[in-house]
């Protein structure tokens, strides 16, 4: 098996007193396509916040493409990162987010070709050419020149997901990028990142709610728990013969909430 593109030794995250992460260990291989699922407050927004840099660990080391994100090795010992050291780690990423955090001033071409001329120090005419072909990418050719505000969520989703694209990232994080959105856009949002899934050699790691796409796009679906890898495995297995009662509880719960809280309030009331 090669070696994992993104690793999560041991690593602990607390917010105040409350451990979020408890000695996660974790790891992705090159070109895999991960889902993570679990509850609410579980820590599989923590764990991509993480990756971008948002968040910092308490403990562990994370690796990312065979270096340490967090750390860097001086004098054979793993000390504190510097911002450098961070900031070339960062571009093996991208992330789109739950809210798209579209810059609102810029027109959707400007929000395409901003980074990779400030960052890759791209020509404006190299930047321009990548952020049209993207735009046609995802379906928004016609609209390079309009703002964020005049788009649907949909539409300013699919260009926040042109957007990390901009960069050549080897990594993308999805963090429940059709949440924010009314149901009927969330196919459009869907259908652009299985595209992507299968025209690319990316790596992805994403969160979702949506079970039936986690099954579709996922070689292997992740289920968190307080924290911890509770269970993982091929969608095929995980979804259709969960082993761990928590995954069960879970996947009867979103697949069919009713039936759940049916179930729930019979064992209480017997
Ligand atoms: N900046 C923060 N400060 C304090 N607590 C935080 C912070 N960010 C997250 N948390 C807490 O950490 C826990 C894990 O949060 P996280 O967002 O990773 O969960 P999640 O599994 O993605 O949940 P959801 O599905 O609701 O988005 C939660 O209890 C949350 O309240």
């Amino acid at each position: 098996m090669s070696e994992p593109i993104i690793k999560f030794d041991k690593v602990v995250k607390r917010f105040g007193s409350v451990t979020v992460l408890n000695e996660l260990d974790f790891s992705v291989s090159p070109g895999e396509k991960v889902t993570i699922i679990g509850p609410s407050g579980s820590g599989k927004s923590t764990v991509l916040r993480i990756l971008m840099t948002l968040e910092s660990i308490n403990d562990g080391v994370v690796w990312v493409d065979g270096e340490p994100l967090w750390h860097e090795e001086r004098g054979g010992k793993l000390q504190a990162a510097s911002e450098k050291h961070m900031h070339r780690m960062r571009e093996k990423l991208g992330m789109v987010f739950q809210q798209f955090n579209l810059f609102p001033h810029m027109t959707v071409r400007r929000n395409l070709t901003e980074a990779p001329i400030r960052v890759l120090k791209l020509s404006k005419k190299e930047a321009r050419e990548r952020a049209d072909r993207l735009l046609e990418m995802v379906g928004l050719q016609d609209q390079a020149d309009k703002y964020p505000h005049q788009l649907s969520g949909g539409q300013q989703q699919r260009v926040g997901i042109a957007r990390a694209c901009a960069m050549r990232p080897r990594i993308m994080l999805f963090d429940e990028p059709t949440s924010a959105l009314d149901p009927e856009l969330v196919g459009e949002v869907l259908n652009v990142i299985r595209n992507l899934a299968e025209e690319h050699d990316l790596t992805m790691l994403l969160v979702t709610h949506e079970m039936q796409f986690a099954r579709q796009i996922s070689d292997r679906v992740c289920f968190f728990d307080r924290g911890r890898i509770c269970e993982e495995g091929p969608p095929s297995e995980l979804f259709s013969e969960p082993k761990e009662a928590r995954t069960k509880e879970f996947l009867r719960a979103v697949v069919d909430p009713d039936s759940a809280k049916g179930e729930k309030q019979a064992s209480a009331e017997g």
